[in-house]
């Protein structure tokens, strides 16, 4: 027997995802309809939880939240209790918080917590949980990138816009005869620009666990060019880099998940400009990939993994993740299971190279910018 759960715990923590609050209204209607248990919600992630900054989640309160990109309990991507200012309690410098998040949360009376966060907040969770806090995670994050687990929530909607954005530089790319270079986002991982430059037709695609060669690029350019098609469009992953250079960032820090990535394409505009005839223009998709609502995928993978989150509270498996595995017969059905948070706090989760997508794309002659020596 488990503990005795009378109220749970909600929160959302790291960027925001399509799909949040489709896991929010899963995670409150499975709580309430099936075990009769009452949902709090912290607001602005970790935050809301050590500020006491919470709202009570009823059926009433998640109504119509299919739909609705964003989360409607807010987010942060800067709050670490275990080493930040909150600027509610006048911290002018990064201190350790652990002990007013356990207080608030024996506060408010939550028996269980439930994380819905990324490869960082879910690192949070389970040094949480190792603190004796009675967690269960969710993966979510349009990067695609948490360990022990095949898809996050987020990630198909970011895809889909990337390939319409894709979709819509064609046109112009081919008019006016340019090389287009789009930059799509994911941190460490390439999974966006990976799909997202496959399921668009892109001639390149750039990811950070292929460092590139820029002759490479040069080369596909020119080939195309050659083959009457004086158009290129290249995919870039924000964190993508050269063989000789290093990641392009807007924000620096010291430790690597206080980096911000951005730029990249600018810097390879530049580069390019010189060495190819065509003319070269460069864009980032940023936040698009974000924004707005999720697609019928995500919203079924919220919905699933939501309503497994309480039946992992109410199974007492603490510690635990629920995550999508693919089907061991490789056939195309998937199962929902429990990982434990430990395998998410590893570090973020890259594209393999014996990766499917990625033969795929070498056969069709897209360029991973690979050296050509
Ligand atoms: N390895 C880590 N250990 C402790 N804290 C971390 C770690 N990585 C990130 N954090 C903190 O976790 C919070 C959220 O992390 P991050 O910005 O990486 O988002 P995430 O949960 O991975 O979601 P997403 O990647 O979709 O934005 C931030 O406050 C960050 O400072
Ligand atoms: O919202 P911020 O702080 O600009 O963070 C941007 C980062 O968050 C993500 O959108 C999600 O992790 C990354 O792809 C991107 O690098
Ligand atoms: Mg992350």
């Amino acid at each position: 027997m488990g503990t005795m759960i009378r109220r749970i715990g909600v929160l959302t923590a790291g960027g925001d995802a399509p799909g949040l609050n489709a896991a929010v209204r899963a995670v409150t209607k499975a709580a309430i309809l099936a075990h009769g248990w009452s949902v709090i919600g912290f607001e602005d992630g970790f935050e809301g939880l050590l500020t006491g900054r919470s709202c009570p989640l009823t059926l009433d309160s998640v109504r119509g939240l299919l739909p609705v990109g964003g989360t409607m309990l807010g987010t942060s991507n800067r709050t670490n209790p275990f080493w930040c200012a909150v600027p509610e309690f006048g911290d002018r410098e990064p201190r350790d918080h652990t002990e007013t998040l356990i207080r608030s949360l024996q506060r408010h009376e939550v028996d269980a917590l439930i994380v819905i966060g990324g490869d960082g907040s879910l690192s949070i969770a389970y040094r949480l949980w190792q603190l004796g806090v009675p967690i269960v995670g969710i993966p979510k994050t349009i990067d695609n990138d948490v360990r022990g687990t095949e898809v996050t929530i987020g990630f198909d909607t970011a895809v889909a816009v990337a390939t319409e954005a894709i979709d819509r530089l064609h046109t112009t790319a081919e008019s006016h005869h340019r090389v287009m270079l789009v930059e799509l986002m994911g941190r460490t991982a390439g999974w966006i620009a990976l799909f997202a430059g496959l399921a668009g037709g892109a001639d390149a695609i750039l990811i950070p666990e292929i460092p590139y060669s820029l002759e490479a690029i040069v080369e596909v350019i020119g080939r195309r060019e050659r083959a009457g098609r004086p158009f290129t469009i290249v995919a870039v992953a924000e964190g993508a880099q050269s063989r000789e250079g290093q990641a392009v960032y807007e924000i620096t820090g010291p430790q690597p998940y206080q980096r911000k990535y951005g730029g990249i394409c600018r810097v390879l505009e530049e580069q390019l400009a010189s060495r190819v005839r065509l003319a070269v223009r460069s864009m980032a998709l940023a936040y698009l990939q974000r924004g707005g609502s999720p697609t019928a995928r995500d919203r079924t993978l919220a919905t699933t993994l939501g309503s497994a989150a309480v039946h992992a509270v109410s199974a007492g498996h603490f510690g635990q993740m629920v995550a999508v595995r693919g089907d061991p017969h490789g056939r195309a059905m998937t199962s929902v299971v429990t990982v434990p948070l430990a395998e998410a706090a590893r570090g973020p989760r890259l594209v393999p190279a014996d990766h499917p997508l990625l033969d795929a794309a070498r056969r069709l002659g897209i360029s991973m910018g690979e050296s050509l020596d």
